[in-house]
C-alpha cells in the first residue's frame, strides 16, 4: 500500500507544519521547496525528501514528475499548497496603468495556484489512482475565492480557478481519486502584520481567533482517513461568511 505523499511549497508555516504532521503520522513525505528556507532543515532532520521546484517552471515541473515516477509506482496524496500572496499592482484607477505590471502579477497568480495543479494532477493521477486506499488530491485555495478581494484580484481570481478544477478533477478522476479542497481564511499572521492589522483581521471571523498551522494539518489529516468525501471545499474560516453586519 502507497503512503507517499507530495506536498508543495512547504519550505515554511502552513507546508512546513503539515510536511511534518504527516511524517510524523507514518508517510513518506516528498517535500518541494522553491528557495532555501530554515524550515528546511527540520524537514531534512525528519528524514523527509526535500525538492527544489518553482512549479510555474515547466521544465522543472517535468523534470519533477519524471523524479516521482522513478521513486514509487504509487501516490497517496498530492497536496497543493505552494503559493505567492500578491497584492494587486498599485497602477489601478491611473491613467499610466501598468499594464505590463497587471499582466505579470496575473501570469504569476494564475501560473501556481491554477497552471502547476492542473499540470501535477493530470502527469500524477495514474499513480494515485494506484493507492489500495483511494488517493487524495488537497488544494489549497482561500476564502476569498468565494467573495473576491479589492486588493488581491489577481490572487483570488487564481484561487477561485484552483476551487473549479477541485470539481473538475473531483469528476474526473473518481472513485480511485479523492478531490477536496480546503478553503482557509486567516489561518497564520505573516511577521510582517502590524497590531492593527491583526485586530482588524481577527474581527472578521465569528471566533476570532488565529488558529495557526495545526488547524491545517488536521483538515488534512481528516480528508485523508475520509471514504466519502470529493468534490467539497473545506471552509476554515471561523465563521468569517456569517460574520454579516
Ligand atoms: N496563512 C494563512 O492564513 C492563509 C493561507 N492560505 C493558503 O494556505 C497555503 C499556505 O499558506 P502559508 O503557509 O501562509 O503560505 P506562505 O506564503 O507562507 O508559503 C507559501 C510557500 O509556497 C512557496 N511558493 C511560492 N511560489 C512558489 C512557486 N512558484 N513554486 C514553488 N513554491 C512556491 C513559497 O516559497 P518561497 O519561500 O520561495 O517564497 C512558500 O514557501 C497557501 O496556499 C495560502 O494561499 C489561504 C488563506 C489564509
Ligand atoms: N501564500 C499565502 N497566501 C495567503 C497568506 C499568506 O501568508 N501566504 N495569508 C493570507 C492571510 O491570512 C489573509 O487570509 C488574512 O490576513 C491569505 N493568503
Amino acid at each position: 500500500m502507497s503512503n507517499v505523499i507530495i506536498i508543495t511549497g512547504a519550505a515554511q508555516r502552513l507546508g512546513l507544519h503539515c510536511a511534518l504532521t504527516l511524517n510524523q503520522a507514518g508517510y513518506r513525505v516528498i517535500a518541494t521547496y522553491r528557495s532555501e528556507k530554515p524550515g528546511l532543515s527540520r524537514l531534512r532532520q525528519a528524514g523527509i525528501e526535500c525538492f527544489q521546484l518553482d512549479v510555474t517552471n515547466s521544465v522543472a515541473l517535468a523534470d519533477f514528475i519524471r523524479h516521482i515516477f522513478t521513486q514509487t509506482n504509487e501516490l497517496r496524496a498530492l497536496i497543493h499548497n505552494a503559493s505567492d500572496w500578491h497584492a494587486d499592482a498599485s497602477s489601478q484607477n491611473n491613467p499610466d496603468l501598468d499594464i505590463a505590471a497587471d499582466s505579470a502579477i496575473f501570469d504569476a497568480m494564475h501560473a501556481v495556484h491554477a497552471k502547476a495543479p492542473y499540470i501535477l494532477n493530470r502527469a500524477l493521477a495514474p499513480l494515485l489512482a494506484k493507492s489500495a486506499l483511494a488517493g487524495d488530491i488537497i488544494h489549497l485555495t482561500d476564502f476569498v475565492a468565494s467573495v473576491g478581494s479589492a486588493k488581491h484580484m489577481a490572487y483570488a481570481a487564481s484561487k477561485a480557478a484552483l476551487t473549479n478544477l477541485t470539481l473538475s478533477f473531483a469528476r474526473a478522476l473518481a472513485p480511485k481519486v479523492k478531490v477536496n479542497a480546503i478553503a482557509p481564511a486567516l489561518l497564520m499572521f505573516n511577521q510582517h502584520d502590524d497590531d492593527a492589522y491583526k485586530a482588524k483581521a481577527l474581527n472578521k471571523s465569528l471566533l476570532q481567533i488565529e488558529p495557526g498551522a495545526s488547524e491545517l494539518s488536521n483538515t488534512v489529516l481528516y480528508l485523508l482517513q475520509s471514504r466519502y468525501l470529493t468534490g467539497k471545499i473545506i471552509e476554515l474560516d471561523g465563521g468569517r461568511a456569517l460574520n454579516l453586519p
